[in-house]
C-alpha cells in the first residue's frame, strides 16, 4: 500500500496564532509548551480585548538548537492544551512562499502594484495567476510573466465563471485570494468557499460611500478625506471585516478625477499592507473584526 510521502521539514520558523476567551495563564501555557517542545521564541504579541473578554495572540518561534523543531510534538501539545477548551489556534510553518491569486477587470493600478511589490521581493509572496473578467489587462500579467485567464461573466455564465475561478484556486494551491479592483459581486457560494481567504479594496473610508462610485459621491458630499479599505470578502456587501485603510486628504480645489487619481494610491497602499499582513499570519478574525499583529 502507498504510504502517504513523509511531511516535509519546515527548515525555517513558525507562526503560531491563539484566539480564546480571555482568562490567566495563556501566555504561559503557550511558552511552557514552546519550552518544552525546544523552541525559541522569536516574536510575540498578544491582545487582551478587556470589552469583549477576548485573548489574541501571535507567536512566531524557531528551533533553539540544530534540529529542527518537532512539529508533531507541538502539534499534540497544543492539542492537548486546547481540547475542550474555546482555545482555536493555527501553527504555519513560514518555509512556503504564501500563494496568491488576483481578480481584476479593467483598473490596473491596484494590480500592477502588487505584481511590482512581488518582483522586487516587497511582498514575499508568489503570484501563479490572474484571473481577469475582461481582456483589457493581460498586457500587464504578461509584462510580469504570470498566467493571465479571461474568464468572461455575465449574468447566465456567473455560476459557471465562478466555478471555473475555484478550480484553479485548487489547482494553483492558492492561500489567498485578492480582488484588485475585481467589479463583480461573488456569490454566497464563492465566498463561503474563500471564506478567511479573500480580501478585497473597496474605494472609499468603510462604512461611508458603500457601492459604486464612491469617490464621485464623497466629491458631491464636499469631504475633506477619501480613502480606500482592505477588507476579507462576505457575501455581504462591503461589509466583511476590515484589516486596513488609508486616507488622503484634499480640498475644495480637487476635481473628482482628481479625487479618483489620489484615490488610487490609497487603494495601493491599503492593499498591499492587508496582503503583506494576511500572509505574514498577523490577521486574528474575530467575530466579525480583526485584530492586526503589524
Ligand atoms: N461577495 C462579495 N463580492 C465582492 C465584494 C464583496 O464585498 N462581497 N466586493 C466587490 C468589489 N466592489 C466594491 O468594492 C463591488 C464591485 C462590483 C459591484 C457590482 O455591483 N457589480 C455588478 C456588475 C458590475 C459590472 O459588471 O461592471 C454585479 O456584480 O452585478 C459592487 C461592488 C467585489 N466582489
Amino acid at each position: 500500500m502507498l504510504s502517504s510521502p513523509p511531511a516535509p521539514v519546515c527548515a525555517n520558523k513558525y507562526t503560531l496564532t491563539v484566539s480564546c476567551n480571555d482568562r490567566p495563564g495563556i501566555v504561559y501555557e503557550i511558552s511552557k509548551i514552546l519550552f518544552e517542545s525546544s523552541c525559541n521564541v522569536i516574536e510575540n504579541q498578544q491582545f487582551a480585548d478587556q470589552s469583549r473578554h477576548r485573548f489574541s495572540m501571535r507567536v512566531q518561534f524557531e528551533s533553539a538548537t540544530k534540529m529542527p523543531v518537532d512539529e508533531a510534538m507541538v502539534r499534540s501539545k497544543l492539542a492537548a492544551m486546547s481540547k475542550g477548551t474555546d482555545v482555536t489556534w493555527r501553527l504555519r510553518c513560514t518555509d512556503r512562499k504564501p500563494r496568491v491569486l488576483l481578480l481584476v477587470s479593467k483598473l490596473a493600478h491596484c494590480m500592477n502594484d502588487i505584481l511590482f511589490r512581488q518582483s522586487i521581493g516587497d511582498l514575499n509572496i508568489e503570484i501563479p495567476a490572474v484571473i481577469s473578467n475582461h481582456p483589457d489587462l493581460a498586457w500587464y500579467a504578461d509584462n510580469y510573466k504570470v498566467p493571465f485567464h479571461h474568464i468572461p461573466v455575465t449574468s447566465m455564465t456567473k455560476v459557471a465563471a465562478e466555478k471555473q475561478m475555484l478550480e484553479l484556486v485548487d489547482e494553483l494551491d492558492i492561500d489567498l485570494v485578492v480582488l484588485a479592483r475585481y467589479m463583480q459581486v461573488l456569490t454566497p457560494e464563492a465566498c463561503e468557499a474563500l471564506s478567511g481567504r479573500a480580501i478585497n479594496i473597496h474605494h472609499s473610508m468603510l462604512p461611508s460611500f458603500k457601492g459604486a462610485r464612491p469617490y464621485h459621491r464623497a466629491h458631491d458630499r464636499g469631504v475633506k478625506l477619501i480613502g480606500a479599505t482592505a477588507h476579507y470578502v462576505t457575501s455581504d456587501l462591503d461589509e466583511g471585516p476590515i484589516i486596513e485603510q488609508e486616507v488622503a486628504r484634499i480640498d475644495h480645489g480637487f476635481s473628482a478625477d482628481d479625487v479618483v487619481a489620489l484615490g488610487r494610491d490609497t487603494e495601493c497602499l491599503a492593499l498591499s499592507r492587508a496582503i503583506r499582513w494576511h500572509t505574514e499570519n498577523r490577521v486574528l478574525l474575530d467575530d466579525g473584526r480583526t485584530v492586526v499583529f503589524s
